[in-house]
């Protein structure tokens, strides 16, 4: 067997080599075009440009797709039964999914066939200078079987082989075979199999801190979500790691490659947390994408702005309801009349404690009082407006729903209004057109006048969401705005959470309706906006040729996008009323692709998001999709994670795990008292069992002190607050005190399942008083 091993891995090795003889050869003609086109751009006329452009365009797009690629860069293989007609596609390969009829026959020793066909599948396509396929990219409809081939429904493929390469040099091959009851040839010899598989072999390996993508292993069930038609919407559940997020990735590299020009729009993934954005990014570039594509934390969104502290769950409740809509409207009139008070201290207990506060200070320096009396001169005569007049014009202005910010013209010209009908200047001519010209250079009287303009400023200033934000931190007028909607208790809480140091996550989806509240008045075009350059062709990703490199220049562009052409959210099930409004607007005209868990939800009130997603997501029609296998967990941990499940959502359905370790959950209980010196103690002991990472989850509230009890124990683990372990995931986990993470919001036994379905390999659950361990130490809420 170790000969037909290593002989296979000679086949693959010198197909890999012929590769890279490919592959250099479209170096050198890349690196020609570079030169070439590099002096062409001597020649100044516009035609030259272009074409200048066209080939620096193409010649870089070569160059850094090879040379970012070459890792890893082929990956699969599929040998192939003849298909039903004769037809090849764009990339050189056979189209048929289906057998001819006479693929496969039948003698007296069985049932025989020939391979007709053999496809290499890798991260991009290269072809052969005949323009025969070396390797086809795994987004190609060629590709397709590779992923969707089951022995149940085999199509043409008879053996499908996971190649494992480092560099130029094969390391190994696993193979699945999808027609066991045939026997085929290939070149007149019996098709070798070797292995059992290559999805066992990655879901055994060691975790990192970052994701890996998984091209080489994509399930027939993932492969369906990954290559819908992005009409409308794409729907997706499935329990913990079913492959949601890896779903997300790879679907998002998918669209880019089959509609490149639709996309220049941009993608933008929302994930929930910064740390689950740094656990991602990785994925695309290496499936050669990054260009066009935004992953952005819910937190992240509003530019200028990263949010990294948490609210409690009784304010995080009060920000993120739609009730919030109605105050923010409010507000927005409100903060007009009253501008924000000084921000008084901060208040520590307000918030859990996350990553290191943003530098930016929430409230921004406060006006003066707002002026109660207009007096200018005009004509000749002086004119007063009094605080009556004042506030019935401010209400007249204000009238319907227009935002804020553009009503400000509306208000100068009912000052203006105002300021004619006292002036006596209205019945002097009867001439229509007389009239008009003496109501004009009144206005320009006035208009033009210091006393005016400065009133103007004071009186209606242009707002912006951080200064209503910050003039929200008022109890008392806060409590005027929230009036039937808040009762005093949550009044008080929220304004105090307004009145610290940094925004909280929550508190973005709160700036953001506020801009779409206020409106930005009209500001001239930028500069860039008008070069010449961008405009000439779709040269959406250009080369480091510019000052700007690709990448900076792919996002300088994400970060001035406002709407994006396809939208997915990742754990959708988190995200709140507020939030849904705000990732809502990102994609009022794009397609989305959809991903989440009911089970995993941390938000209180899964029906008020569920409404609020589906406004977001208007009438597009869905395409549902559900993912049923858990790639992550051994079924002893799944099996764990399921009783809690069971108390959390009663009914709902487990994944099935696709393998088993034979190790069962370990149960600890605290020392003593001494919390801080058992986790350290587990997670050591965990430690020497894997290789790769271990996580600690504790309630929110422990976080920081969690992170002390672990210091100097390596890079290899960290501690987490529970909300923070979204999407993650470790080799090992300690699961501290169930009981307090499911006792610390409403939604706390959904947010205990999270923790618990974290590990690859190893848990381990350590009670605490609290958990009435029973003698096995199992909490009270893990037991039958
Ligand atoms: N087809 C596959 N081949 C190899 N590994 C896979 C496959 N599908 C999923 N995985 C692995 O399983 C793990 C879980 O995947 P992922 O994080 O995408 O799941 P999820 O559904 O988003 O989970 P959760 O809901 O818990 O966040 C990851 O390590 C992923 O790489």
């Amino acid at each position: 067997m170790a000969d037909v091993r290593d002989r296979e891995i000679s086949v693959e090795q010198e197909h890999l080599d012929q590769v890279y003889r490919r592959l250099e050869e479209k170096i050198h003609e890349a690196e020609f075009l570079m030169n070439d086109a590099a002096q062409r751009s001597q020649v100044g006329t516009p035609g030259a440009l272009a074409e200048r452009d066209a080939q620096v365009f193409r010649a870089g797009i070569h160059l850094n797709r090879l040379n970012n690629e070459f890792e890893d860069f082929l990956f699969g293989r599929i040998d192939l039964l003849l298909g039903k007609d004769g037809k090849k596609g764009p990339d050189g390969a056979y189209t048929a999914v289906e057998p001819a009829e006479g693929a496969v026959r039948e003698d007296a020793s069985g049932l025989r066939a020939d391979i007709a066909e053999t496809l290499h599948i890798g991260r991009i396509g290269v072809l052969d200078a005949d323009y025969s396929p070396l390797v086809i990219d795994w987004r190609a409809p060629a590709a397709a079987p590779f992923y969707r081939s089951t022995p149940v429904d085999p199509g043409r493929v008879v053996r499908r082989r996971v190649i494992r390469s480092k560099g130029r040099k094969v390391l190994g091959v696993e193979d699945d075979l999808m027609r066991p009851e045939l026997t085929a040839y290939l070149g007149g010899e019996a098709l070798p199999v070797i292995g059992d598989g290559a999805l066992m072999a990655a879901l055994g390996q060691a975790r990192s801190h970052t994701m890996r993508d998984i091209v080489a292993s994509i399930q027939a069930e993932q492969d369906m979500v990954i290559r819908a038609p992005a009409a409308s919407v794409t729907y997706v559940e499935g329990g913990p790691g079913t492959g949601k997020t890896a779903v997300a990735l790879h679907r998002a590299a998918y669209l880019l490659y089959q509609d490149r020009r639709r996309y220049a729009g941009g993608i933008l993934i929302v994930s929930p947390t910064p740390l689950l954005v740094a656990y991602t990014e990785g994925v695309l570039p290496s499936l050669g994408e990054e260009g066009q594509v935004a992953i952005r934390a819910v937190g992240s969104l509003v530019d200028g702005v990263d949010a990294t502290v948490y609210d409690t769950p009784a304010v995080a409740r009060v920000k993120g309801s739609s009730r919030m809509l109605k105050i923010l409207r409010k507000a927005a009139r409100g903060a007009l009349e009253t501008p924000p008070a000084p921000a008084p201290a901060v208040d520590e207990d307000a918030l859990f404690p996350m990553e290191p506060v943003a530098a930016v200070a929430p409230h921004p320096p406060t006006a003066p009082g707002t002026p109660t009396r207009l007096r200018v001169v005009a004509f000749g005569r002086r004119l007063e407006l009094e605080a009556g007049d004042l506030a019935r014009i401010r209400r007249n202005a204000l009238g319907g729903t227009a935002p804020v910010n553009l009503l400000r013209p509306r208000a100068r010209k009912l000052l203006l209004d105002a300021l004619w009908d006292k002036s006596g200047a209205a019945g002097r001519h009867s001439d229509p057109e007389l009239a008009a010209e003496l109501r004009s250079s009144f206005d320009e009287d006035v208009t033009t006048e210091d006393a005016f303009i400065a009133f103007l400023d004071a009186w209606w200033p242009v707002l912006t969401p951080r200064g209503v934000l910050g003039a929200m931190a008022d109890e008392k007028r806060l409590g005027r705005w929230a009036r039937r909607v808040l009762n005093p208790g949550e009044v008080r809480k929220l304004a105090r959470s307004l009145r610290r140091e940094a925004y909280s996550v929550h508190d973005i989806a709160l700036l953001d309706e506020l801009q779409a509240i206020l409106g930005t008045p009209a500001r001239p075009k930028k500069k860039r906006d008008l070069d010449p350059l961008d405009q000439l062709t779709g040269l959406d990703e250009l080369m480091p040729v510019r000052e700007e490199s690709q990448r900076e220049r792919a996002e300088r562009l994400a970060a001035e996008r406002t709407e994006y052409a396809h939208v997915i959210v990742d754990e959708a099930q988190d995200l709140t009323p507020m939030q849904w409004r705000m990732v809502g607007r990102r994609g009022r005209h794009a397609t989305w692709t959809v991903v989440g868990d009911p089970a995993q939800s941390s938000w209180s009130d899964p029906d008020e998001a569920a409404a609020a997603r589906d406004e977001a997501l208007g009438s597009r029609p869905r395409r549902r999709f559900t993912l049923t296998v858990n790639y992550r967990n051994p079924a002893e941990i799944a099996d764990l994670a399921a009783k809690v499940l069971a108390l959390a959502m009663p009914g709902s359905e487990s994944p099935s795990a696709v393998r088993s370790t034979g190790v069962e959950p370990r149960f600890a209980v605290v020392r003593g008292k001494d919390l801080g010196g058992s986790v350290r103690e587990e997670a050591a002991r965990l430690l020497d069992e894997v290789e790769g990472t271990v996580g600690v989850v504790v309630a929110m509230h422990r976080r920081e002190q969690a992170a002390r009890w672990l210091a100097g124990l390596g890079e290899r683990v960290v501690a987490l607050g529970s909300l923070e372990a979204k999407g993650l995931e470790y080799d090992a986990t300690v699961v501290v005190s169930p009981a307090e993470i499911a006792d610390e919001s409403p939604a706390g036994l959904r947010v205990l399942y999270v923790a618990l379905t974290r590990a690859t390999q190893q848990l381990t659950v350590l009670s605490g008083e609290r958990d009435e361990p029973d003698a096995d130490g199992v909490p009270d809420l893990l037991r039958e």
